[in-house]
């Protein structure tokens, strides 16, 4: 694969749309790209039982998003103490910002002087609405590493278990199609005004497909080109 010139890359996209897919398709083709999901990031607080993984499932159970002061201190805490550092060349941000607060107030914490925004590449993954209530029912995931499975798309080996750990998968509590639903709604709401904060920037791509296979080679080419 051709060299990756340096990627502070944010992948946008609704619930369900492919994010965490295409983010363990790319890791595979760049192992060197770190990457952070808010979600991951969250759900881990919550398993650990942490005071913050305690706050959060009072939200995340109901697909109400976290409150700013709590995610953006988590965000940036791990970006300061694992990512924004010389030997980190090409990382990647996904589920954080999903509003212009939480943008600017990234930026205003890391932004890189002379940059225009602490990312260089922000891609919106734009898949149909109409699929993403069946992917999101389908959906389990091993929450100590994030991976993603599909009970049609993407099934595990041996039926409810992760791949690597053989651990057990769990279905997210607010993966039911109610939750969906209004987290659908809320990203909708939140989305055109990020993303005019990045068009702004001259740093937004948008890529369609109605599945993650049309999508995964539209975003590497973007990043391989782009870059
Ligand atoms: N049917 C189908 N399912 C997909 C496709 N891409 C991803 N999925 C599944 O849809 C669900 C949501 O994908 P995920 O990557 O978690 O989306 P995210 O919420 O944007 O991170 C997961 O169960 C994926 O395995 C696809 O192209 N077709
Ligand atoms: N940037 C964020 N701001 C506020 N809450 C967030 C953020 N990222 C994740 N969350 C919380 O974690 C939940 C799961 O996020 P995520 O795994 O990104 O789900 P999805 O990609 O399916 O929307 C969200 O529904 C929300 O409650």
């Amino acid at each position: 694969m051709s060299a990756l010139k340096p990627l502070r890359l944010l992948l946008l996209g609704a619930p369900g749309s492919g994010k965490g897919t295409v983010t363990s398709r790319l890791l595979k083709v760049y192992p060197g790209i770190q990457s952070i999901s808010s979600g991951d990031l969250l759900r881990r607080q919550i398993a650990q039982k942490t005071h913050i993984g305690l706050e959060a499932l009072n939200y995340t159970s109901k697909g109400a998003l976290v409150p700013d002061s709590v995610i953006t201190k988590l965000i940036v805490d791990d970006l300061k103490e694992n990512i924004i550092n010389p030997q980190v060349q090409h990382w990647l941000l996904d589920g954080f910002p999903r509003k212009v607060s939480q943008a600017e107030d990234l930026d205003a914490a890391l932004k890189p002087a002379g940059e225009k925004s602490v990312f260089n590449l922000v891609v919106e993954i734009d898949v149909p609405q109409s699929v993403i209530v069946e992917r999101i029912t389908n959906r389990r995931v091993h929450v100590p590493s994030g991976r993603v499975y599909n009970l049609q798309y993407k099934p595990p080996k041996v039926p409810g278990k992760d791949d690597i750990t053989g651990e057990a998968l769990v279905q997210r509590l607010d993966d039911t199609e109610e939750i969906v639903t209004k987290r659908l709604n809320d990203y909708n709401a939140l989305v055109s005004p990020l993303k005019k904060y990045y068009r702004d920037l001259g740093i937004l791509k948008t890529v369609s497909g109605e599945t993650s296979d049309i999508v995964f080679p539209k975003l590497l080419d973007v990043i391989q080109n782009k870059i």
